[in-house]
C-alpha cells in the first residue's frame, strides 16, 4: 500500500469513483453519482485528503493511486463480503430497520459476523494511512462499527461519523440482536451527524436505554473505561444538501434549456409534465405515486392527453430479493397504467430505467412542472433539493413527503403524507392548477433556503464542529444529566470489549 499518510481521510462503503471498463477491456475511472463526492472534493483537494472504499466489483484487488488531486485506496471486497455484509447486513438488515421496518429486515448471524469483519478490514486500512492526529470522517450506516475499532488502534485521530439514512426510534432500533454493539461502535466517534433533529434524538435515547449513559442534547458523556479516559461525543443534526451553485449554472445553460424544449416536445407538448427520480428503492413510494396517478386518471380527474408522468428509476441492489420483487411490481403498474389510458401519441407514464447525466437530470428537472417526490421515509432527498436549486425560473411545484429530511426545510412544498392516497392525489390537483403567483412564491421561499444551506455549508458545519470537539474531548462535563430512561430489562456491557464470538445467538 506504500507508507503515504494522510492528514484528512474520508472512509464510505463505495469510492466516489466507479470503474468503467470498455469495449477492448480497458479500464478507467468516473466520479460516482451523488451528493457525496461533490460535497467532499474540494476539501480533500485543500486537506490532503485520501478516500477508503470498495471499488463497485467484487474481487478486485487494486492499489491505491490519484485522482484529481485526491489519493483513492480501494479496499477489496469479496463475493462473500457483498453476499453478506453489503446485500445482507446494510441492505437486507440495517437498512429496512433504519427506514421503518416498511420491509421486513432480515437477522443473521453469518451476516453480522461478516459485518464485523468488513469493518475491521475499513478500520485496518484507515489506520493505515492515516497520519498521526488526522482527522477522519466515517460515512453511513455501512461502517457503524469503525469508529470505535479506529479509536482503539489510533487514540490520537479524530474521528466523525455521518449517517445519510434515518436514525430509527427506540421501539424500532430495539428489535437489532446486535444494538448494543452499534451503539458502541458510533460512540467512538468524536462528533456524530445525523440528517433530523429527530434522529440525533433517537440515538441519545438509544444509549441511554442501552448503555445509560448521561446526555444531556447535543453532549453525549463516555465513562472511563479501562484505560480508556471518559470521553464527550457530539451527537447532533447536520442536513445535508447539494452544491446549489453548479446545479443552478447547469440549468442556466443554453443547452440545458434547449434539451428541457425538446423534452416538452418529444413528450407530445402536453400541458402539465410531472417528474419522479428516485433510485429504485421500496422507501422511495415509486408505488403510492403511481397509485395516486392512476386513481386521477380513472376518475377522469386528469387526461392522458394533457398529463405526462416521468418516472426515472435508477437500477439499486439488483441482487437482493425485496429490490428484484419491487422493480417486477412497479413496471407492472407502469405496464397496466400505460395500456389502460396510454393512447397511440400519448404515454400516461415515461418510465425509464437507467442513469443519466447531471446536464440530463437538470433537463428534466426544467422540464417539469410538478416534482413528485413520495418517500415513505428519506434521510434527506437531495432530488427535492436539486430540483429546487435547478429552477431559476422560480416556477414548478414540489410535492413532498413530510417523511423526507428535505421536508423540514421546504416547508412551502405542497407537503403531503405518501400513505393518504387521497391527500395525494389533492396535492397532484392542487400542483397542476396552482397559479403562477403562488407557485412563484413558494418557489423563491424554498430557494433561499437550499441556497442558504447548500452543501459547503453543510460539510464546513460538520468538520468545525468535529475540530471543536476534539479541542474539548479532554473536558468532563458536569452538566449533563444522570442515566434517565434507563431500561432495567436491558444488558448494559459490563466490558467494552467486544468479538465477533460476543454476538448474540439469537
Ligand atoms: N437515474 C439517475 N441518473 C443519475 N443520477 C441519479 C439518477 N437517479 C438519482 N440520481 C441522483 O442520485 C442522488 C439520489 O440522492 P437521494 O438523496 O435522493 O437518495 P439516496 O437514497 O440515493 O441517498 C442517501 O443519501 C442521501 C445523501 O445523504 C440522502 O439524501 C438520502 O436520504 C439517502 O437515502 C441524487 O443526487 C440524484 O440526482
Ligand atoms: O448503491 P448503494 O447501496 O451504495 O446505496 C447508495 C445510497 O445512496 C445509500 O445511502
Amino acid at each position: 500500500m506504500g507508507d503515504e499518510r494522510y492528514d484528512f481521510v474520508v472512509a464510505s462503503n463505495r469510492l466516489p469513483v466507479d470503474r468503467v471498463v470498455d469495449d477492448t477491456g480497458a479500464s478507467s475511472w468516473r466520479p460516482s453519482p451523488g451528493g457525496l463526492v461533490t460535497a467532499l472534493e474540494p476539501i480533500m483537494r485543500e486537506a490532503d485528503g485520501a478516500w477508503v472504499g470498495w471499488v463497485g466489483q467484487p474481487d478486485l484487488e487494486l492499489e491505491p493511486f490519484d485522482w484529481d488531486g485526491i489519493r483513492i485506496v480501494p479496499l477489496k471486497l469479496t463475493e462473500h463480503d457483498l453476499e453478506n455484509y453489503y446485500e445482507g447486513f446494510a441492505n437486507d438488515t440495517l437498512w429496512p430497520l433504519y427506514h421503518d421496518v416498511i420491509a421486513p429486515p432480515s437477522y443473521h448471524r453469518v451476516w453480522w459476523d461478516s459485518y464485523v469483519s468488513v469493518n475491521q478490514r475499513f478500520a485496518n486500512a484507515i489506520a493505515a494511512v492515516s497520519a498521526p492526529d488526522a482527522t477522519v470522517w466515517v460515512q453511513d450506516y455501512q461502517l457503524q462499527l469503525v469508529p470505535r475499532m479506529l479509536r482503539q488502534a489510533r487514540p490520537d485521530l479524530t474521528i466523525g461519523f455521518f449517517n445519510h439514512i434515518p436514525f430509527p426510534a427506540y421501539g424500532i432500533f430495539s428489535q437489532l440482536p446486535w444494538r448494543a454493539q452499534i451503539i458502541e461502535g458510533l460512540l467512538g466517534a468524536d462528533v456524530i451527524g445525523f440528517q433530523r433533529v429527530a434522529d440525533a434524538g433517537n440515538f441519545s435515547r438509544a444509549v441511554r436505554r442501552l448503555l445509560g449513559y448521561a446526555t444531556k442534547s447535543p453532549v453525549i458523556e463516555v465513562p472511563s473505561h479501562g484505560r480508556a479516559p471518559a470521553r464527550r461525543v457530539i451527537a447532533k443534526p447536520f442536513p445535508i444538501s447539494i452544491d446549489v451553485d453548479t446545479f443552478e449554472r447547469l440549468a442556466r445553460s443554453p443547452e440545458v434549456q434547449a434539451r428541457a424544449a425538446q423534452i416538452r416536445h418529444d413528450l407530445g407538448d402536453p400541458k402539465t409534465i410531472m417528474l419522479g427520480v428516485d433510485r429504485l428503492d421500496y422507501t422511495k413510494g415509486i408505488g403510492h405515486r403511481l397509485k395516486a396517478y392512476g386513481e386521477l386518471l380513472h376518475e377522469g380527474r386528469l387526461k392522458v392527453e394533457d398529463v405526462t408522468l416521468v418516472q426515472v428509476a435508477s437500477p439499486s441492489r439488483e441482487r437482493v430479493e425485496t429490490y428484484r420483487q419491487l422493480r417486477d411490481e412497479i413496471e407492472q403498474t407502469v405496464g397496466r397504467i400505460n395500456g389502460d389510458y396510454g393512447t397511440i401519441s400519448h404515454q400516461a407514464v415515461s418510465y425509464l430505467h437507467h442513469g443519466f447525466p447531471r446536464e440530463e437530470m437538470a433537463a428534466l428537472y426544467l422540464a417539469a412542472d410538478v416534482m413528485l417526490v413520495t418517500a415513505l421515509r428519506d434521510g434527506m432527498n437531495l432530488v427535492a433539493k436539486e430540483y429546487v436549486a435547478a429552477r431559476f425560473d422560480d416556477d414548478g411545484v414540489l410535492v413532498l413527503s413530510e417523511f423526507t429530511g428535505a421536508s423540514d426545510e421546504l416547508r412551502t412544498a405542497l407537503l403531503i403524507n405518501p400513505h393518504d392516497i387521497e391527500g395525494v392525489k389533492d396535492a397532484i390537483m392542487r400542483a397542476i392548477e396552482m397559479p403562477r403567483a403562488e407557485r412563484v412564491k413558494r418557489m423563491r421561499a424554498m430557494r433561499k433556503r437550499v441556497r442558504e444551506n447548500d452543501v459547503n455549508r453543510w460539510s464546513e458545519g460538520f468538520l468545525r464542529t468535529l475540530a471543536e470537539a476534539r479541542r474539548r474531548s479532554g473536558e468532563r462535563s458536569s452538566d449533563a444529566e444522570p442515566e434517565p430512561e434507563r431500561d432495567p430489562d436491558s444488558d448494559p456491557l459490563g466490558d467494552l470489549e467486544w468479538t465477533v464470538d460476543r454476538a448474540p445467538r439469537s
